[in-house]
């Protein structure tokens, strides 16, 4: 039975945050010892021992699986976030769920929790993800020094991560980028032009904006331009159109891998198989953009810090190799298009259906852009005020990533029970910040909540909305998401009135929160539409 709901994925819940959160949790038969030195521990203090804690009953052999058969079972683990929101009614705050004998999982809600969970997990914050990822790059070591950032732990994740975010979260770093990317979204406002002309009333846009997040990724990974919106990079076989299907089977083999029998630590599956054949067609686009960029380098005199490129920065770095750098472009690539892409699609959806607020964020792109074809600057993102509280209002009703999960480095109390180190501990992104308790008229899109000077402004505990994650393990490349993000969408409302031909958009819990219909949206040209 067991065996079966592995090969059916059921075991994903306790992976399904992934890439962002370690999942299987470390603790097992350790967990029955520890739980009674903690209770003895924490005797002199109020709090109730670990197995009080509220959850979903737990049966023999398969703990609480059963809650996940289809037709049967009352959670659906496409659906994790509804799952979520059971359980907080059902049994609190605080919510612990033997998934299967032995291994706990530990919900919180509350903002308190939240920042508990942050300030519990330690030096070098962990997560065990992208295993089947971790290997290859392990069996490649003429290609790459470790697993990289995505699934590495410990002291070789922080050499890494210190050194790529020193050029990654510098501001001037990133903002040298914006006048590239204003041309390419603005090549992508003209496209959308024959986009509308040739798509029917329903025909997705996702696969738009994923070629548009392609594109600028690959400007700031490689200090190249695919051109992926052009009519040639829009066949089936062209680079673009390669990547794009490279980096989507790699993400989609990482659950599927990090859950259920790993037998491809020994045998070839068909589903390593799969992300091996996707991985080596990234890692050769990789190589050869990283070599041709070192080469150029050798032969050209050194500029200012101020004005070199990421890759630039990184391989001149003394510190890193040139297999750091290929390791960390790879991961660039599959955190960075997705992501992007389904938080826009989710903000383009909420301002289609609310057009007061995309009124509102018209009228703030026309006092920040003058003339539709003026560009992005860093001053006119500085002021985007509106824009930005679309975006936050976004990632709090649609927040991509599940939830962020620490494996705790300290025994800790939680909502007044004790949970011990060791034990994995998940938040619950899209739960949380639908709470009426924290915010008025949750299910609603107002970004008016997040600009200080509006009467519908309220202080909120900085916790709840977490959708990078928080600590020197959150999101590295938050900066340049946020600047693409605030680009595209400013960009977008300056020269369309968008709307929306699909039903109510909710999403799907794959590898992180992706939107569950397709994007069907309409554009009118302002000029035409006034
Ligand atoms: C909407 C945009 C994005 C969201 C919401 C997002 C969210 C996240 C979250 C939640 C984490 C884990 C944080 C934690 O465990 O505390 C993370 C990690 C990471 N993200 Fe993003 N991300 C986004 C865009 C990007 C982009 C554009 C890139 C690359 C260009 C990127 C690269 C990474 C990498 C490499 C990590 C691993 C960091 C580490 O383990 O040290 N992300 N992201």
């Amino acid at each position: 039975m067991i065996m079966q709901l592995f090969r059916r994925g059921a075991l994903r819940c306790y992976h399904v945050y992934n890439p962002y959160v370690r999942m299987t949790c470390p603790i097992s038969d350790d967990v029955t010892a520890r739980e009674s030195d903690i209770s003895r521990s924490h005797a002199a203090t109020d709090a109730r021992p670990f197995n009080e804690i509220p959850g979903p009953k737990s049966l023999p052999l398969i703990g609480t699986l059963w809650n996940y058969v289809p037709v049967f079972g009352k959670y659906n683990f496409e659906r994790l976030h509804h799952n979520g929101k059971k359980k907080l009614q059902e049994y609190g705050p605080l919510v612990r769920e033997e998934i299967v004998p032995g291994v706990f999982l530990v919900w919180v809600f509350t903002p308190s929790d939240i920042e508990n969970v942050f300030r519990n997990e330690g030096r070098y914050p962990e997560r065990r993800s992208h295993l089947a990822l971790q290997k290859y790059r392990s069996d490649h070591p003429n290609i790459y020094n470790s697993g990289g950032l995505l699934p590495t732990n410990g002291p070789e994740w922080w050499r890494l991560r210190s050194e790529f975010q020193q050029v990654l979260s510098r501001p001037q770093s990133v903002k040298l980028y914006l006048p590239q990317i204003d041309q390419v979204i603005q090549e992508f406002i003209d496209h959308i032009n024959t986009w509308t002309q040739s798509a029917g009333k329903y025909q997705d846009f996702s696969d738009e904006l994923s070629r548009l997040y392609l594109e600028l990724i690959c400007l700031v990974t490689f200090d190249v331009q695919l051109g992926s919106l052009s009519d040639s990079e829009r066949q089936k076989g062209s680079l673009s159109s390669q990547l794009l299907e490279a980096s989507l089977t790699t993400n989609s083999s990482i659950l599927a891998t990090d859950n259920g029998p790993q037998l491809w630590r020994w045998v070839e599956t068909r589903l390593y198989r799969k992300l091996k054949k996707s991985q080596k067609f990234m890692e050769q686009i990789a190589v050869d953009f990283i070599s041709k960029k070192k080469e150029s380098l050798t032969q050209s005199a050194s500029t200012g810090s101020d004005t070199k490129s990421l890759l630039e920065l990184y391989l001149s770095s003394e510190e890193l190799d040139i297999k750091d750098v290929t390791g960390m472009a790879m991961d660039m690539l599959l955190a960075g298009i997705d992501t992007t892409t389904y938080t826009t699609s989710f903000a383009l959806y909420h301002l289609a259906v609310n057009p007061e607020a995309q009124n509102k964020l018209y009228e703030e792109s026309c006092r920040l852009l003058v003339k539709p074809s003026c560009a992005i600057t860093t001053s006119v993102l500085a002021k985007a005020q509106y824009t930005k509280a679309v975006l936050k209002e976004t990632f709090r009703m649609n927040p991509i990533s599940v939830g962020i999960g620490r494996i705790l480095a300290e025994d800790t109390i939680f909502s007044g029970y004790c949970v011990p180190k060791g034990t994995v501990v998940v938040t619950q992104n899209q739960v949380s910040c639908r709470q009426a308790e924290y915010f008025t008229d949750p299910d609603k899109f107002v970004p008016e909540r997040w600009i200080k000077s509006h009467p519908l402004y309220k202080q909120v505990s900085p916790y709840l909305v977490l959708p990078f994650g928080h600590g020197p393990r959150s999101c590295i490349a938050r900066r340049l998401a946020e600047q693409n993000m605030h680009s595209v969408i400013l960009k977008l409302i300056r020269h369309y009135e968008i709307g929306w031909n699909g039903g109510v958009l909710d999403c799907r819990s794959y590898l992180i929160n992706k939107p569950d219909k397709p994007l069907y949206l309409t554009f009118k040209e302002r000029s035409k539409v006034c």
